[in-house]
């Protein structure tokens, strides 16, 4: 049986608004396991970012508890710290910010690699090895962020993610600000490197139709509660709340 990478057992998070406090994340339990695409779903607001946030040690826990690999993370510090943010990767909806504007996309995916300690050789195949990987030529490496695509840049920030072999990788509406079918490829990418390197994935999105298409499982959050988990197929097939029917008919 596969080996639970991440779980997360009551998480919950409240932010204060003007004089108020208001609960963005309310009592949220899940597990991930290798090799496992969870998805988790919701309208704008609902939570879904929050939750990224804790597991990657952006955002304080308030109440509950993070495993990753049966380690407590929820109040990771220095070195364990430094471990969890190169263990657990995040792809971003603009994938542009992902790099530094000055540096060709081979100096930032490779970035991690020289911090590791690889030298400058073994560096310059690894990130070519990684950019074919993600479906670029290795003369991408070259290329500034300024010079390719929205598509291009989210392959190489994939590539980027990947370079530290990441025990999760989380993808917060990755393919968002990308085109139909610039989207549809970047998720063609990510269902290839799945299966290839049996990638652990969280993937955030709001469009249940590519969550459909991806994961295994589903989380549905509204205002910060998980009001279904189960496998895409039981969710989608059979919701159990008319917040998950109306989120399955505006897109499916
Ligand atoms: N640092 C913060 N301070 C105050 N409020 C915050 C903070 N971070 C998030 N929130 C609020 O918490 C709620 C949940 O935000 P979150 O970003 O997790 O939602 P989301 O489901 O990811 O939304 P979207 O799909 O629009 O990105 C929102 O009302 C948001 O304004």
């Amino acid at each position: 049986m596969a080996e639970t990478v991440l779980k997360a057992e009551h998480l919950s998070k409240s932010f204060i608004s003007g004089n108020k406090r208001f609960t963005a994340v309310d009592d949220v339990s899940f597990n991930l396991k290798q090799g496992e695409c969870l998805g988790i779903v919701g309208e704008s607001g609902s939570g879904k970012s929050t939750i990224a946030k804790m597991i990657t040690c952006l955002e304080d826990v308030a109440r509950g508890q993070i495993f990753l690999r049966n380690q407590e993370i929820t109040k990771a510090k220095g070195k364990a710290l430094r471990n969890i943010y190169q263990d657990i990767q995040m792809v971003f909806q603009n994938p542009a910010e992902s790099f530094d504007p000055r540096h060709t996309l081979g100096d930032g995916i490779g970035e991690s690699l020289r911090n590791m300690g690889m030298n400058r050789k073994e560096t310059k195949e690894r990130v070519e090895q990684l950019l074919e990987k993600c479906g670029l030529d290795k003369e991408f490496s070259q290329r500034y962020p300024h010079q390719v695509s929205g598509g291009q840049c989210q392959r190489a920030a994939i590539a980027r993610a990947l370079a530290v072999k990441p025990s999760i990788l989380i993808c917060d509406e990755a393919t968002s600000a990308l085109d139909v079918t610039v989207q549809k490829q970047i998720l063609e990418l990510l269902i290839e490197l799945k299966h290839n390197e049996n990638l652990t994935v969280l993937f955030i999105s709001h469009d249940l139709a590519l969550v459909q298409a991806f994961c295994d499982h589903v989380m549905v959050l509204n205002g910060g509660k998980m009001v279904e988990y189960g496998t895409t197929e039981q969710v989608i097939d059979h919701p159990k709340t008319d917040y998950t029917r109306t989120l399955i008919e505006s897109v499916l």
